[in-house]
C-alpha cells in the first residue's frame, strides 16, 4: 500500500483540491477532444460499423444454417473469389436453407428441391436479379430486369424468335458451323499438337460462341468478329461471376468484362443494322436477328394498312405483333441471349464430349442410330423433329443435363419480405438462390443419381419427373432457349460421332468440378480427335 494513504477526503488534499478547483466543464470537454484525435475517431467508427455488419448478419440469419460470425464486411469474399465445388455442396447439404454475407449481401441459399421451386416461382416476391456488375454490361435498360407484367410482354415478343419453324430455320447454319470447327478439332489434334492430348474447353467455348453467334445473326457476323467475341467473352463470364468487386475499377475484371460486352453490343447493333436492309430487299431468313426484322416489318406494315383508315382482316394481324426496335435495343437482348448460352452450352459440350469417351459403348449407339436416320449420309440433313426423336442422342443429352447440370445456382433478389418456410421470412433485399444440383440428384427420382445411366430416359421413368427437372428452372423465367439448346446438342453429338473419334486422356482431376459460373471438368478436358471421314 502506498506510503502517503490516508482516510481523510480527497479534496482534503491540498494538491487535488487545488487541481479541482481549475476544472470546469469546458476543461474537461477540451480534454476529451484532446485524447480523440482523427485515429480514436476512425477506430470507434470502424468498430460500431464491424459490429452493426455482424448484428444486422446474426439478426438476418435468424433460425437457418450458417456461419456463426461473418469475417468483418467481406464475409467468406477471398474463399468466392476462387470458389469450390466441395464447399458449395458442403453447404447445400448442410440443411435446405442456408446463409452467407459477403460484402453488404446477406445471401439465401434454397437447396432442396421444393425449396427451389418455390423460389423459382414467386414472381411477387422475387425477381432475378443477376450481380451487380450485369446492370453496367448488359446495360440496366436491358430487358432481362424487367419485372412482372412488363417481363411478360417483352418475352412473348420473342417467343416468335424460338418457334419450331423458327428454329427448323436455323439448323443449316449451325450444320454449317460444326462442319467447320469439327475439321479444326481434328487438324489442332494431329498437326498442332502431334496427337497428344490437349485441353479442349477453350475450344469447345469458341465452338458454342460461333454456333450461337450464327444462330443469332446469321453470316452478318464475321468470322474474325466471332473469333473475337468468341476470345473476349470469358472476361464478361468473369465479370459476372457471383462473388466480384461492386465496383468497376480500371483493370479489373468488371473493367475487362464491360470493355468486351461493349464490342459485343457494337458488334451486333451493326448486325441489326445490316438484317433492317436485307429484310426489307426480301432476302430469306436464316436467324434470329432475321426472324425479329421481319416481324418488325410486317407488324409496321399492319399498322399503317390500318392507320390508312382501309378495312383490314383480323386475321392479317401478324402471329408476333411487335413494336419497332432500334438496332441497339436489338444487340442488347441478343446480348442477353449470348450470355444465357454460352457458359451453360459450353458446359454441357465439354461434358457430353468428355463422357462419351470415357463410355464408347453409348457412342457407338449414338453412332448407329444417327447414320441409320440419314440412311448412310453422314451430311445428310436432319428435322428438328428427327433430331429430337433419335433415343439414344437425346438419352446422353438429357443425362448429361442432369449428371452435370450447367447451371447449378440461379441468383434471385427478394423485392419485399419472403416468407420462404413456415419459421423463416427471408429480408427484403436479400439475395436469394435456389440450387439445381440437389433436385437432379435426389435418389427417388433418379435412382442411383450420382452414376451417368441413361438408360433411365430410354426405359426408366426420368422424363416423368418434371418436378425434379431443374436444368431450365421454372416459372416465368424459365429458360427461353431450352428447346433450341437441347436440339442443338443432340445435332452437334449426333454428328460428331459420325465425323470424329477422340479419346479423352483420363486425369485425377478429369471428374473433379471447377465452377466457372457454371462447371468444368477440372483439367480442362484433355481430348485427341481423329477424323472418320477419310
Ligand atoms: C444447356 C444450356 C442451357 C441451360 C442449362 C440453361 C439454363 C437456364 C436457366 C437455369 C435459366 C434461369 C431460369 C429461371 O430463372 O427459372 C435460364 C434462363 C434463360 N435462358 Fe437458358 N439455358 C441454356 C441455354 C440457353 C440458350 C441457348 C439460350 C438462347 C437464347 C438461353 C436463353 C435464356 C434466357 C433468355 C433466359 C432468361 C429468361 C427470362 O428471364 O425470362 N438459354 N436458362
Amino acid at each position: 500500500m502506498a506510503l502517503n494513504a490516508s482516510f481523510v477526503s480527497p479534496t482534503a488534499d491540498a494538491k487535488v483540491a487545488h487541481r479541482i478547483a481549475h476544472l470546469d466543464a469546458n476543461g474537461i470537454l477540451s480534454t476529451v477532444l484532446n485524447r480523440l484525435n482523427g485515429w480514436n475517431i476512425a477506430l470507434t467508427i470502424f468498430l460500431m460499423l464491424v459490429a452493426y455488419d455482424q448484428f444486422k448478419y446474426i439478426w438476418n440469419k435468424g433460425s437457418i444454417a450458417g456461419p456463426t460470425w461473418k469475417a468483418p464486411f467481406i464475409g467468406p469474399f477471398l474463399e468466392s473469389v476462387n470458389p469450390k465445388f466441395s464447399r458449395y455442396y458442403e453447404k447445400w447439404t448442410s440443411a435446405p436453407l442456408s446463409c452467407v454475407s459477403v460484402f453488404h449481401k446477406f445471401v439465401v441459399l434454397g437447396s432442396s428441391r421444393d425449396i427451389a421451386r418455390k423460389i423459382l416461382n414467386s414472381p411477387s416476391y422475387l425477381q432475378p436479379c443477376v450481380v451487380d456488375a450485369a446492370f453496367k454490361l448488359l446495360r440496366p435498360e436491358n430487358w432481362v430486369f424487367l419485372d412482372g407484367k412488363a417481363h411478360v410482354d417483352y418475352r412473348k415478343g420473342l417467343n416468335g424468335l424460338f418457334t419450331r419453324h423458327a428454329l427448323e430455320q436455323y439448323l443449316p447454319g449451325q450444320e454449317e458451323v460444326y462442319n467447320t470447327y469439327f475439321q479444326r478439332f481434328v487438324k489442332l489434334s494431329q498437326e498442332q499438337n502431334k496427337g497428344e492430348p490437349m485441353p479442349f474447353m477453350h475450344e469447345f467455348r469458341e465452338l458454342m460462341c460461333a454456333v450461337s453467334c450464327r444462330t443469332f445473326v446469321g453470316h452478318y457476323c464475321s468470322e474474325e468478329a466471332i473469333k473475337k467475341i468468341a476470345d473476349d467473352f470469358y472476361l464478361i463470364t468473369a465479370a459476372m461471376e457471383l462473388v466480384n468487386f461492386p465496383i468497376i475499377l480500371p483493370f479489373t475484371k468488371s473493367w475487362y468484362g464491360k470493355k468486351a460486352a461493349d464490342m459485343v453490343l457494337e458488334e451486333f447493333s451493326r448486325c441489326a443494322a445490316k438484317s433492317k436492309v436485307r429484310m426489307a430487299a426480301g432476302g430469306e431468313k436464316e436467324c434470329i436477328l432475321d426472324f425479329w426484322v421481319s416481324s418488325m416489318i410486317e407488324s409496321e406494315a399492319y399498322r399503317k394498312k390500318v392507320a390508312s383508315g382501309v378495312e383490314v382482316d383480323p386475321s392479317e394481324k401478324p402471329a408476333n405483333f411487335i413494336r419497332d426496335f432500334s438496332d441497339f435495343e436489338i444487340a442488347m437482348t441478343l446480348l442477353t441471349f449470348l450470355f444465357a448460352s454460352q457458359d451453360a452450352t459450353s458446359s454441357a459440350t465439354t461434358w457430353l464430349f468428355q463422357i462419351m469417351a470415357d463410355r464408347p459403348e453409348f457412342l457407338d449407339q449414338v453412332r448407329e442410330e444417327n447414320i441409320a436416320a440419314r440412311n448412310g449420309d453422314i451430311y445428310a440433313p436432319l428435322s428438328l423433329d428427327a433430331i429430337e426423336k433419335l433415343p439414344w442422342t437425346r438419352a446422353v443429352v438429357k443425362e448429361v443435363l442432369r449428371y452435370r447440370p450447367p447451371v447449378i445456382m440461379v441468383p434471385y433478389k427478394a423485392k419485399k419480405d419472403f416468407p420462404i418456410s413456415e419459421s423463416y421470412t427471408v429480408p427484403k433485399g436479400s439475395m436469394v438462390i435456389p440450387v439445381t444440383w440437389l433436385a437432379l440428384h435426389d435418389g427417388e427420382a433418379y435412382p442411383n443419381p450420382d452414376s451417368f445411366v441413361p438408360e433411365r430416359w430410354l426405359t426408366g421413368d426420368a422424363d416423368k419427373q418434371t418436378k425434379n427437372w431443374l436444368v431450365f428452372g421454372t416459372g416465368p423465367h424459365y429458360c427461353l432457349g431450352q428447346t433450341f439448346a437441347q436440339a442443338n446438342l443432340m445435332l452437334m453429338i449426333g454428328k460428331a460421332s459420325m465425323m470424329l473419334d477422340w479419346k479423352h486422356k483420363v486425369t485425377d482431376l478429369s471428374e473433379e468440378i471447377k465452377v466457372f459460373a457454371t462447371i468444368f471438368p477440372m483439367d480442362d478436358c484433355l481430348l485427341t480427335f481423329t477424323d472418320r471421314t477419310t
